[in-house]
């Protein structure tokens, strides 16, 4: 299959290598010409495990991956995948201008290709932006109509970060949402449906119905990874809103569950009871599940923040107060500052140097975005400190946005002469830190990430055991 997937940055990079691997025929379109550049002289643009094997693989004379600035070339693929990025405005909405022009991108070759093209959204957008926004975008620039000349779908991306690969390769399920399929379900009026819109398919167009069409499409796209994962992989066929849904009630759902087990730490650290040992138990519940139980310093990334943040405006523009996810979001703001108020409990930092190990928003990735490193950099230069950070691959990332901050390439080296040490991400390399910590003025570590030992010889306070 011929697949053109339009933005290559974290997801569109690991989907185009991933489906090159697997026997696509894959183009790269992306309007940063370094980047493609890039990708093209066999460099992976960004670090996750696994994908630099796999350009390796697929990128050369011979190979099933090129990279491209030039839009047009998608017009010979039977697939657009879009992984345009969905920032956040001010209030916490979403900004879909990025992937609205790049729809109308896709729509102005569109408009040339005589044969039918599936777009599939795999960006993260609400439910009905894609029928109220993108799909006009595409018949506006293609001069075509949905659902005759081509259909779009809704194919949320579940990968994370560090894991990207291995994720989208062995997914816990696909989620295929589709017009027709709206059409079908009793869910209400989808755009398909709606006998007023302007994008019903013309019944006399010579066009098969267009959830097959597309589902069909979707299923093709999809085969090798089901195949290299023995066919394991339940798939979700549904509407596009639903689809659009379940992308943020996935991660709304987990970074509730995240602040919730903070709540509960911070509680058990009142108590003094180890809420790691609860969490374990807790989770051999199966309805509660041991994933995502470690308490600590709370979530960040690309994507919670900004999800969580974009369904709540969602929500209050509907007229729905939602003031559940309004607490997961204050129980996460108020994480790192509890780590500060810790360390205060111990040392005066005014005028003295603070370790801060860790500026990623996880391990293994060099990202930096809602990193919970950043509240905590803020909150040492409230108090007058200095601090010395380190991160085995983010602190470039970090030095853009913190230039005043002492940087330094060892945590051995950010723990010398400091009055403390904030542990901000559970990077492994931390957990062996040992005699690293005599160098300190004073040896209190503050471990947002139940990452270090207690031990002899150092102050230690876990911020929710
Ligand atoms: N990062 C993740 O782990 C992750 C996981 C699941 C879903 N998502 C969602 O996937 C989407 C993409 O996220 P991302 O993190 O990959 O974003 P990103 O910012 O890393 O990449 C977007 C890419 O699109 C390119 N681009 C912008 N406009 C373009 C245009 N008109 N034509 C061609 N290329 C264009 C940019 O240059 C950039 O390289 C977002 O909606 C995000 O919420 C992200
Ligand atoms: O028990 C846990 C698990 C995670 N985290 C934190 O939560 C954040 C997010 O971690 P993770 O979910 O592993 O990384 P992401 O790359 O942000 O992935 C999330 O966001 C992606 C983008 O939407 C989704 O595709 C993924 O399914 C979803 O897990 C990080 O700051 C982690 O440190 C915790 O504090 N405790």
């Amino acid at each position: 299959m011929h697949v053109s997937v339009i933005g290559s940055g974290y997801v569109g990079t690991v989907v185009g290598a991933c489906l090159a691997d697997l026997g696509h025929e894959v183009v790269a379109v992306d309007i940063d010409p370094e980047l493609v550049d890039r990708l093209n002289a066999g460099e992976a643009p960004i670090h996750e495990p696994g994908l630099q094997e796999r350009v390796d693989r697929t990128v050369g004379a011979d190979g099933r991956l090129h990279a491209t600035t030039d839009h047009a070339e998608l017009r010979d693929t039977d697939v657009t995948v879009v992984a345009i990025q969905t920032p956040s405005r001010e209030d916490g909405s979403i900004d879909l201008s990025a992937v609205e022009a790049a729809t109308r991108d896709v729509g102005e070759v569109l408009a040339d290709k005589d044969d039918y093209h599936l777009v599939v959204v795999k960006s993260t957008v609400l439910p009905g932006m894609v029928e109220e926004r993108l799909v006009p975008a595409l018949e506006e620039a293609s001069g075509k109509r949905e659902g005759v000349d081509f259909d779009v779908a809704v194919n949320p991306e579940f990968q994370a970060q560090g894991s990207a690969v291995a994720d989208f390769l062995n997914p816990d399920k696909l989620v295929f949402g589709t017009a027709g399929f709206d059409a079908q379900s009793d869910a209400g009026p989808s755009r398909s449906a709606d006998p007023n819109s302007d994008a019903v398919p013309d019944p006399d167009a010579d066009a098969e119905p267009t959830a097959d069409r597309a589902l069909a499409r979707l299923h093709e796209l999809y085969a090798p990874v089901v195949e290299a994962a023995d066919g394991d992989v339940p798939v979700v066929e549904t509407g596009r809103r639903e689809a659009a849904m379940v992308k943020y009630a996935n991660n709304v759902f987990l970074a509730s569950k995240i602040s919730l087990i903070n709540e509960l730490g911070n509680v058990c650290k009142e108590y003094g009871v180890d809420s790691y040992e609860v969490a374990d138990a807790i989770g051999l519940d199966e309805r509660i599940g041991s994933e995502f139980l470690r308490s600590g310093v709370g979530w960040g990334g690309s994507c919670f923040p900004k999800d969580t943040d974009a369904l709540r405006a969602g929500a209050r523009e509907k007229g729905y107060e939602p003031e559940l996810l309004d607490a997961v979001v204050g129980v996460n703001d108020r994480q790192p500052l509890r780590l500060l108020e810790l360390l205060d409990r111990h040392v005066d930092v005014e005028d003295e140097r603070v370790a801060v190990l860790g500026l990623a928003f996880k391990p293994d990735t060099d990202d930096v975005r809602g990193s919970r490193a950043k509240p905590v950099l803020r909150g040492l230069a409230e108090r007058g400190a200095h601090p010395v950070a380190y991160d085995p691959q983010a602190a470039a990332n970090m030095r853009e946005e913190f230039p005043e901050v002492e940087y330094v390439d060892s945590a051995a080296a950010a723990l010398e002469s400091a009055v403390g040490a904030l542990v901000v991400t559970d990077w492994p390399e931390f957990a062996a830190l040992d005699e690293e910590f005599e160098s300190m003025a004073t040896p209190v570590v503050v471990d947002g990430r139940r990452i270090i030992e207690n031990r002899e010889g150092i102050v230690y306070e876990g911020l929710t055991w």
